[in-house]
This record gives structure tokens, sequence and C-alpha cells, in this order.
């Protein structure tokens, strides 16, 4: 509804000006009678609400146009109380109208007899001005309501723009930033204010925007350089056309890493390894886990050593999940599943042409993906020399560069690197570069092969018995004797793998519910153990016969218990509240 105390002043002016040339009192009143607007006598009670007054009352309520040259004792003056009062001559009134809603009255007033003349004379010219001079206040209230919507739009548009995360800029036709995000400022490291007005080529030179708004063209997740932090950005970006004309552009901006993290969080699902799911409560899993937690916080490399299937990854994924990078990507490279031809380019990505071949766009590499975050080099004493130089260099200086590339990008990743090599032994034939091995080895890590930990093997089967009988739906409850005889008996060279692998395998063989050993891998069954008087044990009497075969080799003191629960891999108070359970 258009309210016309919105624009009292302009509308004051108006009145004004028509008083001045027509020679008349004018006065314009809303329909909650309150005088927008007044000249002569009038022009002391502008804002007041009017006394009841019949003459008004009728022109809203009928819409009609009314003219009263008889004040007093014209029939509209009857009802009126105030009518003794009145210090009119004449009247000449008509509704203002909106969409055919009456909003006020228009009012040409005499207060002495030449202006009562004058309104009498010219009544009908006068009415036709004062109706054109109503539909021009109506067009004002419009106009003043659509830019206070503008308005509003605008503010709404920026809180939005300040509230998404990727960077959204806009340029106008001659490509002179209009809008920035908060995202873009923090993006591109540069304050919100000083984008203002600036040639956005100053502070992209390479923006596809300069030719949205030349060409007319759209770009959809184009890379884009940003020479002035080296790093790489995704942008689409669009022309702002209005009547056929290029207006400006606007194109939005997120760091590369995070749309290659998006990728992956839809195609693999985000693997998160806390140190506490990983199993094994033995002294030397303890200590590992200390040290990771230890050395978390830190962004020096890791080098990680063990044999192959020992929990290296697991470890590695662990300390990126313990770390401040832990909400960045963590990117996994197995150097020795990929063939040497590939892997540089899978480590440091390529550029648009880098490569003869149809239409080839670039890609980013690992290292590019893993920024902020952390790359895990898998098997690293698989990776070529030549690479080795280029890890190096990567190490040292924090910038890459890609294949078919000219700019260098900065990165800031945490290397942990993997290997179940003797690369010190690679070393000294000249396989392994020394430099490397010294850049790479800044926080060492042994996870212990499982022969040494054995006390981690019932609580690793109990963990993959549930793991498989969820998968399978199976029922399997134990071990027999024999088989457990032999699971603790093997050397596993495969370790945690392998261990995991024979558990699937016996739930596949095994129809009973019980684990005989005759469903275990070839390699595992022991013929020592063979009896035709198998007895089977559920996991939990497994654990209280292993218990007490342990307890009865330390003394019952104190620090006998101490020493058992050492070996058991669990704490004292564990030990104890166990004893009670199996009432050993
Ligand atoms: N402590 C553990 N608890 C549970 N599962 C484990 C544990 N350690 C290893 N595993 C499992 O064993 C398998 C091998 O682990 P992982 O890949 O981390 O070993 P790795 O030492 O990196 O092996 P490789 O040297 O062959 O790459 C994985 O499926 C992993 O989930």
């Amino acid at each position: 509804m258009v309210n016309l105390l919105h624009i009292q002043e302009p509308v004051q002016q108006i009145a004004t000006a028509i008083s001045t040339v027509l020679s008349v009192d004018v006065e314009v009143v809303n329909t909650e009678y309150i005088r927008i607007a007044g000249t002569g006598k009038y022009a002391h009670h502008i804002g007041e609400k009017i006394k009841l007054n019949h003459l008004h009352q009728k022109v809203i309520a009928q819409k009609k146009d009314v003219f009263i040259s008889n004040p007093r004792e014209h029939e509209s003056c009857a009802p009126c109380p105030h009518k003794d009062l009145c210090e009119e001559c004449a009247e000449l009134c008509t509704p203002i109208l909106s969409e055919d809603m009456v909003v006020g009255v228009f009012g040409l007033v005499a207060f002495h007899e030449p202006q009562r003349k004058i309104l009498i004379r010219q009544t009908n010219e006068l009415l036709t001005f004062i109706k054109q001079m109503g539909a021009l206040i109506v067009s004002k209230v419009n106009e003043e309501e659509y830019i206070n919507q503008l308005r509003v739009a605008k503010e709404q548009l920026t809180v939005i723009m300040d509230s998404v995360n990727e960077g959204i800029l806009a340029v106008d036709s001659r490509g002179h930033i209009t809008h920035a995000n908060d995202s873009l400022a923090a993006l591109i490291n540069h304050q919100k204010k000083g984008l203002m007005h600036r040639p956005v080529h100053e502070i992209m030179p390479d923006s596809p925007m300069l030719h949205a708004i030349t060409k007319g063209n759209s770009y959809i997740n184009k890379e884009i350089y940003y020479p002035e932090l080296k790093r790489q950005f995704l942008t689409t970006t669009r022309p702002i056309i209005s009547n056929q004309k290029i207006m400006g552009a606007v194109a939005t901006f997120r760091p590369i890493e995070e749309v290659e993290q998006l990728i992956l969080d839809y195609t693999e699902p985000r693997i998160d390894i806390r140190l506490n799911t990983i199993i094994g409560r033995s002294p030397a899993m303890e200590e590992l886990r200390k040290k990771v937690l230890q050395f978390a916080t830190s962004s020096s490399t890791v080098l990680i050593r063990g044999e192959s299937g020992t929990g290296k990854e697991l470890i590695a994924r662990a300390l990126h999940s313990a770390s401040p990078r832990k909400n960045k990507s963590f990117i996994a490279i197995n150097c020795s599943a990929i063939p040497d031809t590939l892997l540089e380019s899978e480590l440091f990505g390529y550029d648009e042409g880098a490569f003869t071949g149809a239409n080839r766009r670039g890609k980013p590499g690992k290292f590019e993906m893993a920024h902020g975050g952390t790359i895990f080099l898998d098997e690293i004493g698989d990776m070529p020399i030549h690479l080795q130089a280029k890890i190096l260099r990567t190490l040292q200086e924090k910038v890459i560069e890609r294949l078919g590339g000219h700019t260098s990008l900065n990165i800031d990743v945490r290397i942990i690197a993997a290997t179940n090599q003797p690369l010190e032994t690679m070393i000294s034939h000249g396989e392994f570069r020394e430099d490397l091995y010294y850049r790479l080895n800044v926080i060492p890590l042994y996870v212990p092969p499982l022969r040494e930990r054995q006390e981690d093997i019932l609580p690793l089967i109990e963990h993959f018995s549930g793991k498989y009988n969820k998968l399978f739906k199976k029922n399997i409850q134990g071990f027999s004797e024999q088989a457990f005889a032999a699971l603790l008996d093997y050397d596993w060279p495969g370790n945690i793998r392998e261990l995991e692998n024979a558990v699937e395998y016996a739930f596949n063989i095994e129809a009973s519910n019980y684990i005989r050993e005759e469903s275990l891998p070839i390699k595992l069954r022991n013929s020592e153990h063979k009896s035709n008087t198998d007895t089977f044990h559920t996991l939990k009497e497994l654990e209280k016969k292993h218990i007490k075969t342990v307890l009865e080799k330390y003394p019952g003191s104190t620090e006998g218990k101490k020493q058992a629960a050492d070996v058991l891999g669990i704490g004292i108070a564990t030990l104890y509240r166990k004893i009670k359970e199996y009432e050993l």
C-alpha cells in the first residue's frame, strides 16, 4: 500500500510550486487524515491529523471529485461540526489513486475571494491538472518504494554473498570491481575495501572475467593461476547481460584442492582413523601411540618404517587425524603401484597442453590436492631416483611446478613417507638419495611386526571376527583350541593384513559355529597340535585361558601382576578387572 508519508518532502515541494503558479493554496491529506503537505493557512499544520472533515471523507469514501464553492451552505458541509469555524471560501478536491485505490486527497483551496474566483473560473482545467499531479505523486511513491526495495535487495545480496564459502567477485562493463565478498578477500589475502573500484586485471591478470565482459564468454570450473600467492583456483565466470548488452561479469572462486577434496569425499568415503580405533595394547603399540600424539602437532616430515602389513598407513592416517590439519585432505599415493612414467604427473599434475594428444585439460597433482593437509608417500623406497630429486626440492622450497607448466605453486603439505625397505642399504647402492633420506627421517616411527607383539593377536582376532560375522551374516562364536594355538604359533610374515586374510578365509570355509584348525589357511595349520579330542572355546574363554597361562608364568605378587599385564598388553587395572570377571 502506497504511503504518502514516505515522500512528504517532495509532495510539499510540488504543493508549494503549484500554489505559486496557480495563486491558490494547496493541501494533500492521506487516508489517515494526516496533512502531508499544505500552503497558506495550512502551511503550519503539516504532519498533523486534521479535524474531522466531511469533504475529505466523502472524496475518500466515494472516490469522487468534489468542488465546493459555497462552504457552510454546501450539502457536504451540513454534517460538519466545525463548519462555522471553517476559513475556506472554496475547495476543489480529487482522490489520489494508486491502482484504483484511494491513497489520499489532493485539494486546491481558496481562503479569499480572488482565489475562489480562480477555482470557479477554471474548475475543469484545474481538476485535470491536480489529477495529473496526484498521479505524479503516486509514481514518486512507487519510485521511492522501488528504490527502497532495491536497497533491501542489495543488503540481502551482500549478506548472502558474505555467508558463502566461495569467493565471489563482480565487475562492471569496464572491468572495475563492484562487489567482492569476505571469502574472496580471505582467499586472495586482500582487504575487501581495497578491492572496490579497482580494474580486475590489476588483481588477477588472467581473469576470465575480462573475456566475459569483452566477448560475453562463460566459463565453468576453469583453472586460474593467482601469481601473488602462487595458488591455483577454479573459477566459474558469467557475463551479466541486460537488454542484450554486457553490463559486467560475476565470478566465483574456489581453491583447487577443496574441489578435489569434494570429489574425493563423494567418490571415496573419508577414512578417519583415530588412534583409539587402532587395535592392540601391546607396550610397543602404546609407545607408538604416545609418539603419534607427541608429533601430531608438528609439521615436520615423518618416516614410518615397518614390515608390510603392520599398519603403517593406519598410523599415518591417525597422525593426520590427530593433527591440526585433520579437516584438510589426507592424500595417499603408493609409489610402487604406479608406473614410473605416470608417477611424476600423479604427484605434480600437469598443465593444459602439457601432453600432445586430444584436448588434455590440466590436472592438479597429489601435492596440490593435499594443500593444507597431509600427503602419504607409501613405499617411498620404490620412488625412481629422478623423482627423488624433485621430491627433495619440493620439501626444501615448498613449491611445485606442474608438468608443462611455467609457474610455480606454493604448497603447504605435511609429508609422511613409509617403507619396508632397508633405505640405508639402498643409499650405499646408490638407489636412494641420502639427502632425501635425512629430509624424510626427521621424525622416525617404527611399527613392530605382529610376531613381536603376540599379545595383540587375540584382540585383533576378536576385532576381525566381529567384522566378518557381521559382513558374512554368520554366528561364529570362537575357535577350537588347536586352531587358536595355530594362530598364536604362526610367525605372521604378512603381519596384520595376513591375519585379517586368515580370519576372512576361515569364516568363508567354516560351516559350524567354531573355527576349527582345518578351516585355517594351510600354511597356518600345525600338525603338532593335531589331536582327536579338540575342544572349542568362545573368544572370551580363549581370553580367559590366555590370561591364565600368562599369570601362571609370573609370581602372584603385585610386581608379578604388573609384568603379566605388560605381556598381555593391558593395563594393570584391566588385568585386575579380568581376574575378577574370570575368577582367576
Ligand atoms: N592395529 C590394527 N588394527 C586394526 N587393523 C589393522 C591394524 N594394523 C593394520 N590393520 C589393517 O591391516 C591392513 C594393513 O595395514 P596397512 O595398510 O596400514 O599396513 P602397511 O604397513 O601400510 O602395509 P604396506 O607396507 O603393505 O603398505 C589394513 O587393512 C589395516 O586396516
